[in-house]
């Protein structure tokens, strides 16, 4: 019998070798990736990247891979995909964000990793439902204090009407009362150094700060602020000042397990956590309610019947109160649902299977809960403002409507929803008790340009106010 000549054996073994390769590939989910090393589509992908998503998913199906400044973003859009983005052991936050932590706070990936679970568990303890009634008080008196300043009439930037309002008011919920600036000239400071932060987070969790010099600068100025504030937060025992006191609790908890120059970076993190998604919600509800007269009516209406016609009382409003002003809650989560975050996300820590397909451990896997809120087998007519659509929703028990993922999910699911919808609650309703609005502009369009966060308007949209009478 004649020999196989080793040529021929090595031949054989690289076709197996290569069509094994192949075979692999073709199990993973397609994968858009352009031509250029390392920034892969990121250029096209940077530009618009919400409508990048739904255009690759109307054209690969419902997984499909984008490779973009070196990442490869999984995205999954259908049940068996975020059943596995929601439950699966497979997949992890900590490691998915460990990186925007870093960039955005300064907080070294180890001491994050030691921290987290720790951090979670207390901030979901202390802004879950059962200690929600701790905060509705203190939240009328602020937003009272700050609705004063607006005066008997004015006309507002909306959005910059509603920073006005609750940059304080939640700084001085969660925080402490002394961090939030008292004159003038640092207010005005502390608007622009929180905005330029804010806008570009998502630019400054990817990039070197060599290149972001003014975010670079707003990060440091932020930092010396409570730096230079968390001796009087841990100062800060009284229940009175702070029924909360949230910041002091993540300080305690910092100082134990890390070090003390960590505290004012986790300080950063919460208040960006705290206001960069409650700003532009407030904003956008206020907008939509303001332009679809017969719901602002409806509302109107109902709060005269709780709470009396004029608008100059100093009303309280209880959990009771908003009980019977459900149609406020189902305007806050309709504007939610339309205003979601573009993307949410976990690193595939062991290779795991979504239909028929192998997603490589390293991957990004992405769900967005934007797109996810138009699908019109889960919501119908998805681009419609319907707030009676959550009448189904079984809110009593604490649900939301299935497939709202507005908040994440899993076992990492934002903590301060609760405190969230209690705060842009109460702050539609004085602000509606107390003043007739009108919007002088059209609905503005949202911002493509953020995947991170809930988007922001484009361009301006003018309010007009005048105390009810
Ligand atoms: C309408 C307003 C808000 C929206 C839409 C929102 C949305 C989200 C989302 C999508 C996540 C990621 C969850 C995941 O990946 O599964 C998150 C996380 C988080 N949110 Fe919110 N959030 C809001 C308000 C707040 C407020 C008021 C706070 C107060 C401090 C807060 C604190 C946090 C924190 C600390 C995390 C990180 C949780 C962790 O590290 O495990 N959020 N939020």
């Amino acid at each position: 019998m004649e020999l196989i000549s080793p040529m021929v054996i090595i031949i054989l073994g690289c076709l197996a070798l290569f069509l094994l390769l192949q075979r692999k590939n073709l199990r993973r989910p397609p994968c858009i990736k352009g031509w250029i090393p390392w920034i892969g589509v990121g250029l096209e992908f940077g530009k618009a990247p919400l409508e990048f998503i739904e255009k690759a998913r109307i054209k690969y199906g419902p997984i499909f891979t984008v490779f973009a400044m070196g990442n490869r973003m999984t995205f999954v859009t259908e049940e068996e995909g975020i059943n596995v983005f929601l439950k699966s052991k497979k997949v992890d936050f900590e490691q998915a964000v460990q990186n925007l932590v870093y960039r955005t706070a300064s907080i070294p990936k180890n001491v994050f990793l030691a921290l987290h679970e720790k951090l979670y568990i207390m901030l979901k303890g202390k802004m879950g439902t059962v200690n929600l009634h701790q905060f509705a008080g203190q939240l009328t008196e602020e937003l009272h204090e700050q609705l004063e300043s607006l005066g008997t009439h004015g006309t507002m930037d909306l959005n910059n009407l509603v920073r006005h309002l609750l940059y304080p008011v939640t700084v001085n919920m969660l925080f402490n009362k002394s961090l939030f600036p008292t004159n003038k000239k640092k207010i005005k400071e502390f608007h622009q150094h929180f905005q330029a932060y804010d806008e570009d987070f998502e630019y400054g969790s990817q990039l070197p700060e060599s290149l972001l010099r003014n975010w670079s600068k707003s990060k440091k100025w932020l930092l010396e602020l409570l730096e230079k504030n968390i001796p009087n937060i841990k100062a800060c025992t009284s229940a009175k000042d702070n029924s909360m006191a949230l910041l002091q609790a993540t300080v305690d908890i910092v100082e134990t397990v890390a070090s003390k120059e960590n505290s004012p970076s986790y300080g950063l993190l919460l208040l960006w956590a705290s206001l960069s998604n409650v700003i532009p919600v407030a904003f956008w509800t206020l907008a939509y309610v303001l332009s679809h007269p017969d719901v602002y009516r409806a509302i109107v209406e109902g709060i005269s019947s709780v709470f009396g016609t004029a608008g100059k009382r100093k009303i309280k409003v209880s959990e009771d109160d908003l009980e019977k002003l459900l149609l406020i809650k189902w305007c806050v989560l309709e504007t939610i649902r339309l205003r979601a975050p573009g993307v949410i996300t976990r690193k595939v820590v062991e290779p795991v299977e979504i239909l028929n397909y192998i997603i490589p451990s390293g991957d990004l896997l992405m769900l967005s809960p934007f797109w996810l809120h138009r699908n019109p087998k889960y919501f119908p007519e998805p681009e419609l403002f319907k707030p009676e659509r959550w009448k189904k929703a079984n809110l009593e028990k604490h649900c939301f409507l299935d497939c709202f993922m507005a908040f994440g999910g899993g076992k990492f699911r934002c903590p301060g929803r609760w405190f969230a919808l209690l705060e842009i609650q109460m702050c539609i309703i004085l602000m509606l008790y107390k003043y007739d609005c009108s919007l002088l502009d059209p609905l503005p369009k949202q911002s493509s340009l953020h995947l991170v966060g809930v988007p922001q308007p484009e361009g301006q949209c003018r309010i007009e106010y005048k105390q009810r009478i």
